[in-house]
């Protein structure tokens, strides 16, 4: 089996949608730019071993896991989906039938997240798979929410329980682009990220970018209870705090908004208030006594053999 019979059979699996003009089959996708609203371009790879290890995981997880990750990103600014690319590089000694049944799951969840796939790249080489997925997506011209623009007194919230997501949860999540959308619609949201390295980790992104601090109040961070399947000596909450790939929505917004949304019945999204924005640069954790220590715990980081953090 050859690239291009992989193809045709990816571009026969994948129905016409309205919101892609040219999809698979030619040297580019066609897209047009609605009046208003301005496109959201975001990429990432997955690699075996490093995201997913194909000697356990099913085919199945994995094209799940790499459109997810990348639709957490659009959810990330609240925007809104439009079309995927799709580049994957085939282990030369896989069986036809496994790279076909990757295009396949590929197929199946970009239905089950309603997004057209309408391009990308197939190769294949000696080493382990690799997938790249990029998506466009939209925000009505503005509106996308940034890492910069957490304000001084601003409320830190997060949007479900976090750690341990190494257990399943990575696999079987759902990017939270409903939610996103509802925030930023129904509040002010000031800035906004999602978990990928771990809480400390993204919330140092927007402090960075909006030139603050931040005191988190370790009590009220929400831990899964995947957490509780660690067999290891660290503490459940540093888990919560660094393990990564929760891909929750971690927000900032002004305390008056913060109420308003909680005091709305139709609101979809799950809210932890888990901290405040100050001025004093760093992260800052307070213990339930009150006790204040500044934060030593990093996320997840892709590293060089040489690299010396
Ligand atoms: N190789 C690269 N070339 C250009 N930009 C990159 C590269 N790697 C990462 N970036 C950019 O750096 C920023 C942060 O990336 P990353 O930490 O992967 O964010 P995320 O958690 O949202 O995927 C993004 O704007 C991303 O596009
Ligand atoms: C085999 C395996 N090892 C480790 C992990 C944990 N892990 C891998 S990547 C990652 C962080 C997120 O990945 P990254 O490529 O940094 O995503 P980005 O921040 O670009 O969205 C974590 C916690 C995993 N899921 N699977
Ligand atoms: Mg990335």
């Amino acid at each position: 089996m050859v690239e291009f019979e992989l193809i045709e059979e990816l571009k026969s699996l994948q129905g016409d949608d309205s919101r892609v003009n040219l999809g698979i089959g030619d040297d580019c996708a066609i897209i047009s730019q609605r009046t208003g609203y301005e496109t959201l371009i975001t990429t990432d790879l997955l690699l075996d071993g490093v995201h997913f290890c194909t000697e356990i995981d099913s085919i199945k997880s994995i094209a799940r896991k790499s459109l997810a990750v990348n639709l957490s990103d659009i959810a990330a600014m609240a925007g809104r989906p439009t079309a995927a690319f799709v580049s994957v590089v085939f282990p030369r000694n896989w069986k036809p039938q496994q790279a076909r049944q990757l295009f396949q799951e590929l197929v199946h969840a970009a239905n089950e997240f309603q997004i057209p796939i309408a391009g990308g790249d197939t190769n294949t080489w000696s080493h382990s798979l690799a997938i790249n997925i990029s998506i466009y997506g939209e925000t009505e011209q503005g509106k996308a929410i940034r890492r910069k623009g957490a304000q001084l007194g601003d409320q830190i919230c997060v949007s479900g329980p976090l750690g341990g997501s190494i257990f399943g949860r990575q696999f079987t999540f759902t990017p939270r682009i409903a939610e996103a959308l509802w925030l930023s619609k129904n509040a002010k949201v000031t800035s906004m990220i999602d978990i990928s390295d771990g809480l400390i980790s993204d919330l140092g992104h927007i402090l960075n970018e909006s030139k603050v601090g931040a005191e988190i109040f370790t009590e009220k961070i929400p831990i899964s209870e995947d957490v509780g399947q660690f067999v290891d000596e660290t503490p459940p909450l540093d888990h919560a705090l660094s393990d990564g790939e929760d891909f929750e929505l971690l927000w900032t917004m002004p305390p008056a908004e913060l109420e308003k949304i909680l005091k709305n019945k139709s609101c979809p999204v799950q809210i932890f208030p888990v901290g405040l924005i100050t001025a004093v640069p760093g992260c800052h954790l307070v213990d339930e006594r009150g006790l204040k220590r500044s934060c030593s715990l990093k996320g997840f980081v892709h590293k060089l053999d040489n690299f010396d953090p």
